[in-house]
């Protein structure tokens, strides 16, 4: 997508031996790219969130793969080295999929061919996202398309919880794609940006790069949706996942699950936008089976911002030795999902009010 009116992907390598990435940490203050050239490297960023979003962290590991397969000096080496950074992070299940792909893909070519074959596969797995992401911007525009037919010349309201756009994936992203396509298509659009604590992806990542395409957008506190629903000012949510099981129970950032809530008391379609790579059909009841990150309490105890000269800083907001804790994930389950846009189409929710069945992604 755009920076400055330059067209970027979020990941890329240069030469053979080097992963360049948007360091994510330091958006929106400054746009920065960061050279990783280890495979540890790759697992900091990752772990750091220097990368992060579903796709774009299984991208990262693609890559990261390229870097073992030079690193690695036997079989039992490359396995730690994967290892290492499918530890990283634990509910996109992005992560762990690219990595297995890499090595089934260099267990078929053959150990003296991994660093050939881990390098086109990683291209591959990045191509294929942007792709797939692209795919479903196009399936998206449809639902977008039919709220602007039912409100002529009216704006359409969509929401959306942290940053599932093209920074959480190589390109285009998976919730923002159909916003992106529906903005280029001449579709008044307009966009409530969850800030999302305690990280603020919404904030800091989603109001920057919809801000980068001309796209209208207004941030709101996380409690906000709610309210903006039951007066009508949300014709849509649109959220990413980090994971979907076969039954449709979504994992997303935190607070995912309240907005689907809020949307089924007001009647307001809730869709959740993925590549099939955020697929895990081997789950299916997501609320019991999904692994939840957890992640360090100062992320909720503190709060990283830019101060009048400029300097960025990190404040702490609250008392002194009150403690946090900070799930990053919660799971939405299918009954509360509208349907699901994928780069495949669109699996509408046709039994919202059964029980659930095996799977809806047969
Ligand atoms: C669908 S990928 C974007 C997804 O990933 C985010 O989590 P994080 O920023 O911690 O990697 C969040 O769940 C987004 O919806």
């Amino acid at each position: 997508m755009l920076v400055s009116g330059q067209s970027y992907r979020t990941i890329w390598m240069p030469d053979d031996a080097t992963v360049r990435i948007i360091d994510q940490r330091r958006l929106p203050w400054s746009f920065d790219l960061l050279d990783l050239r280890t495979v540890a490297e790759v697992a900091h960023a990752i772990q750091d969130m220097a990368v992060r979003g579903a796709g774009l962290i299984g991208a990262t590991a693609g890559f990261g793969m390229a870097l073992a397969a030079r690193e690695s000096t036997d079989e039992a080496h490359l396995a730690r080295l994967a290892r290492s950074l499918i530890e990283t992070r634990p509910t996109a299940v992005n992560l762990s999929w690219a990595v297995n792909r890499q090595l089934t893909a260099i267990r078929e070519a053959g150990f003296p061919n991994r660093i050939r074959t881990a390098r086109a596969e990683a291209q591959r797995i990045a191509d294929e996202d942007a792709a797939m992401c692209a795919a479903i911007g196009q399936h998206g525009l449809a639902i977008i398309q039919e709220i602007a037919a039912r409100k002529p010349g009216q704006v359409v309201n969509i929401l959306t919880h942290c940053n599932a756009g093209w920074l959480a994936f190589v390109d285009h992203g998976s919730a923002t794609s159909p916003i992106y396509a529906a903005h280029a298509a001449g579709i008044p659009v307009h966009v409530w940006v969850d800030e999302t604590r305690p990280r603020s992806q919404g904030a800091r990542l989603t109001a920057w790069e919809l801000g980068q395409q001309g796209v209208p957008h207004t941030i709101i506190a996380d409690n906000t949706g709610g309210h903006l629903m039951q007066h009508g000012l949300v014709d849509l949510v649109i959220t990413g996942a980090d994971r979907v099981t076969s039954h449709g129970d979504a994992a997303n950032k935190i607070g995912t699950y309240l907005k689907a809530l809020a949307a089924k008391d007001n009647g307001v379609p809730f869709y959740i936008a993925l590549p099939t790579s955020t697929l895990d059909l081997t789950l299916g009841d997501g609320v019991k089976e999904i692994p939840i990150e957890q992640r360090g309490g100062d992320e909720v105890t503190h709060l990283e911002g830019i101060a009048s000269d400029g300097s960025v800083q990190t404040v702490r907001i609250v008392p002194e030795g009150s403690r946090a804790v900070n799930y990053g994930f919660d799971v939405t389950p299918a009954r509360l999902i509208t349907g699901w846009i994928t780069e495949r189409g669109i699996t509408t929710n046709t039994n919202q009010h059964q029980s659930r069945s095996a799977s809806i992604f047969a």
